[in-house]
C-alpha cells in the first residue's frame, strides 16, 4: 500500500532520479547552465507532481516516465510495476522519453488477456519490432514468426510433440540425464560436503535435455566439474546480447552492428559459436540419414530428424538455414524456463517446510502401492515411472503454485494491428506496443484472493485432484493459439527431476544467501541458488510411507 509517507519518499526519489537523469544528459559543468537547470528542475518537479495525480506516475518533459523507471529499476523492478497496476486497476500506459521505444500498455487484467491472447488474436501478433530485434538470432523459427511462417511451424511441431514416438523420447532422454547425470553430480557434493548452485545445475540438465529434443545431440553440459561448453557459451552470450537491444533506441544498435562494436560484436561471435554447432549437427544428421535405412530414420524422433523428413509450400526440402532457426527457436523456448521454475520452486520448499511433507508422503504413498514394495523387496535405486509421475497431484500443484508467484517469463508482449479497445475501455492505437505482466497477476488480490503472496499449493486442489486454472488468471505458459508447447513436457520434466531430487535429499539453502530475480527474458536466480544437500535415510522415509 502507498502511505502518505511512503508517496513522498517515493516522490524524492523520482525527483532525484530526475536530477540525476539530466546532470547525465548533459554533462553539466557550468555552474551558470547548473543554476538554470535547477531552476527547470523545481518547475518539472511541480509539474510532474500536478501530473503524478493524473497518471499514476510522474511524466517529466523530454524523459516521460524513464526517471519513475529508473527507482523501479534500483529495487525489485517486477513488484515496482505490480505495485503501480495495482493502483491503476490493472492496466497504465507507460510513457518513455521522446524518440524512444519505450512507449507501451501495460496490463494484467485478465479480461484483457483473453481479448490480446485468444478473442483478437490476430490483432495481437509479435510484430516486425520484436522480430527485428530477435531476426539475427531466431531467424524465422516459431518464437518470432507471426502468421502463415509460424502456422506451418506451429502444425507440425504441434503434431510432433503429441506423438508417442516423441513422448517416448523425451521420458527416455530425462530419465537417462536425471539418473546417469544429474543425481551423480548431487551425490558428489554431498561426499565432498561442499555447497552447491542448484540453478546451475538444474539450467545445465534443462539445456542438454532440451537440445537432445531439438537437435537429437546431446552437448554434456551436465557433467562433473560443470564444463564450459562452446555451443552453451555461445547461446547464452547470443540471448544476451540481443535482450540488449531491446533497451537501446533501434538506431543506436544498428549503428553498433554496422561498425562491429561492443554488444554487437558480441552477439556476430556468439551466432557463429551458435550456427557452427547448428551446421555441424545438420551435417552429420544428413549424412548418417542418407546412409541409414528407413528403419532407423522412423526410429529418430528428434525435431530436426523430423522437420528434415518434411517438405516446404514448394515441395522442396527445407533450406538449412530454416532447420538451423526451428531448432535453435526450440532450444530457446525450452531451455532455461522449466530450470528457472524448479529452482524458485525449491526456495519456496525450504520456507514450507509442510508442503515438502505433503509432497513426500504423496510419492511415498504412489510407490508404496508397487507389488515389489509390498512384499518388502529393495527399491534402490529407485527410478519413478512414467504413471506413477502422473498421479502426483500434489506435485503439480506445488509447481503450479511456485510458476504463479515466479512465472519464468515474468513479462510478454504484442503489438497492436489495426486501432482497438481492450474490455477495460483502454484505447489502443495501431502500433502501440502491449506489455502484460505476468508477474503481477499472481500478486493481485482481485485475481487470487487475500492470501495471493502465500506459497499455497493447496489452492490447486478439488478433492485432493489437481485442477488448471483458466491461461488467461495463469499465464505462466501463455494462452491461446500461442499457448506454450512444451506445457505438458515441461510438468513431466520438472515433476520427474523434482521427485527424483525430494525422494533422496533435503535441500537446504544456505543460510543469508542473497535470492532475487535478475531481469531478463527469464526470471532467473540473480544469485544462483547455493543449497547443501542432506541424503534421506530409510528410516525417514518409512516415516512417510506409513502417513500415507
Ligand atoms: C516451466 C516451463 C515453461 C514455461 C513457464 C514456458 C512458458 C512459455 C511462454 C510464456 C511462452 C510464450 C512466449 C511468447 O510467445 O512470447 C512459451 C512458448 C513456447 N514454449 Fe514454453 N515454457 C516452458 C517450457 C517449455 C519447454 C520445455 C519447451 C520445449 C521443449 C517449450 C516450448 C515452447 C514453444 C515452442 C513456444 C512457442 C509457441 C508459439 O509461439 O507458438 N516451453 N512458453
Amino acid at each position: 500500500m502507498n502511505t502518505p509517507s511512503n508517496l513522498t519518499s517515493s516522490f524524492n526519489d523520482e525527483v532525484v532520479a530526475g536530477y540525476f537523469t539530466f546532470r547525465w544528459l548533459f554533462f553539466l559543468q557550468d555552474f551558470q547552465i547548473l543554476e538554470l537547470l535547477l531552476a527547470l528542475f523545481v518547475f518539472v518537479a511541480i509539474h510532474s507532481l500536478r501530473q503524478k495525480k493524473l497518471q499514476g506516475l510522474p511524466v517529466w518533459p523530454v524523459l516521460g516516465m524513464l526517471p519513475s523507471l529508473a527507482v523501479g529499476l534500483r529495487a525489485n523492478m517486477y513488484d515496482w510495476l505490480t505495485d503501480i497496476l495495482r493502483h491503476q486497476n490493472g492496466t497504465f500506459r507507460f510513457k518513455g522519453p521522446l524518440f524512444s521505444s519505450l512507449n507501451c500498455v501495460v496490463t494484467s487484467d485478465p479480461r484483457n488477456l483473453e481479448h490480446l491472447l485468444k478473442s483478437k488474436f490476430p490483432n495481437f501478433p509479435k510484430g516486425p519490432y520484436f522480430r527485428d530485434n530477435v531476426r539475427d538470432l531466431l531467424g524465422d523459427g516459431i518464437f518470432s514468426a507471426d502468421d502463415d511462417t509460424w502456422q506451418r511451424q506451429r502444425k507440425t511441431a504441434s503434431i510432433e510433440f503429441h506423438s508417442a514416438k516423441f513422448r517416448q523420447l523425451t521420458t527416455e532422454s530425462l530419465l537417462e540425464l536425471v539418473h546417469s547425470r544429474l543425481l551423480p553430480v548431487l551425490e558428489n557434493s554431498i561426499k565432498q560436503s561442499i555447497p552447491v548452485d542448484l540453478q546451475d545445475i538444474l539450467l545445465r540438465l534443462t539445456f542438454d535435455n532440451v537440445c537432445m529434443i531439438a537437435f537429437g545431440a546431446d552437448p554434456g553440459c551436465l557433467n562433473p566439474g560443470s564444463p564450459e561448453i562452446p555451443f552453451a557459451r555461445a547461446f547464452e552470450d547470443a540471448t544476451e546480447a540481443t535482450v540488449f537491444r531491446f533497451v537501446m533506441p533501434t538506431c543506436v544498435w544498428k549503428a553498433m552492428r554496422h561498425f562491429n562494436v561492443g554488444t554487437e560484436k558480441k552477439l556476430k561471435m556468439s551466432i557463429k559459436g551458435v550456427d557452427e554447432f547448428a551446421d555441424d549437427v545438420i551435417r552429420t544428421r544428413k549424412n548418417e540419414l542418407s546412409l541409414q535405412c528407413d528403419d532407423i530414420k522412423k526410429q529418430r524422433s528428434d525435431l530436426l530428424t523430423v522437420f528434415m523428413g518434411l517438405k516446404d509450400e514448394d515441395g522442396q526440402p527445407f533450406s538449412d538455414k530454416f532447420l538451423r532457426d526451428i531448432c535453435v527457436n526450440f532450444i530457446l523456448a525450452g531451455r532455461d524456463t522449466s530450470s528457472v521454475a524448479l529452482s524458485w520452486f525449491f526456495w519456496l520448499l525450504d520456507q514450507n517446510p509442510a508442503v515438502e511433507e505433503r509432497i513426500l508422503a504423496e510419492m511415498c504413498g504412489i510407490v508404496g502401492e508397487r507389488e515389489e514394495v509390498k512384499r518388502g523387496e529393495s527399491q534402490s535405486p529407485l527410478i519413478f515411472r512414467a504413471e506413477e509421475i502422473k498421479m502426483m497431484d500434489y506435485l503439480h500443484a506445488a509447481l503450479s503454485e511456485a510458476l504463479r508467484l515466479y512465472p519464468s517469463v515474468p513479462v510478454d508482449h504484442k503489438e497492436v494491428v489495426e486501432d482497438d479497445v481492450f474490455p477495460d475501455g483502454t484505447v489502443l492505437k495501431k502500433g502501440t506496443k502491449v506489455i502484460y505482466a505476468i508477474y503481477a497477476m499472481g500478486r493481485m488480490e482481485g485475481i487470487w484472493g487475500n492470501d495471493c503472496r502465500e506459497f499455497k499449493p493447496e489452492r490447486w486442489l478439488r478433492d485432493g485432484r489437481f485442477m488448471s486454472e483458466s491461461a488467461y488468471k495463469f499465464t505462466a505458459f501463455n494462452g491461446g493459439p500461442r499457448l506454450c508447447l512444451g506445457k505438458d513436457f515441461a510438468y513431466y520434466q520438472m515433476k520427474f527431476a523434482a521427485a527424483s531430487i525430494i525422494y533422496r535429499y533435503r535441500v537446504k539453502v544456505v543460510e543469508n544467501h542473497p535470492v532475487l530475480p535478475k531481469l531478463a527474458l527469464t526470471m532467473y536466480m540473480k544469485h544462483g541458488l547455493k543449497v547443501n544437500l542432506h541424503r534421506r535415510d530409510e528410516s525417514e522415509l518409512q516415516k512417510y510411507f506409513k502417513i500415507k
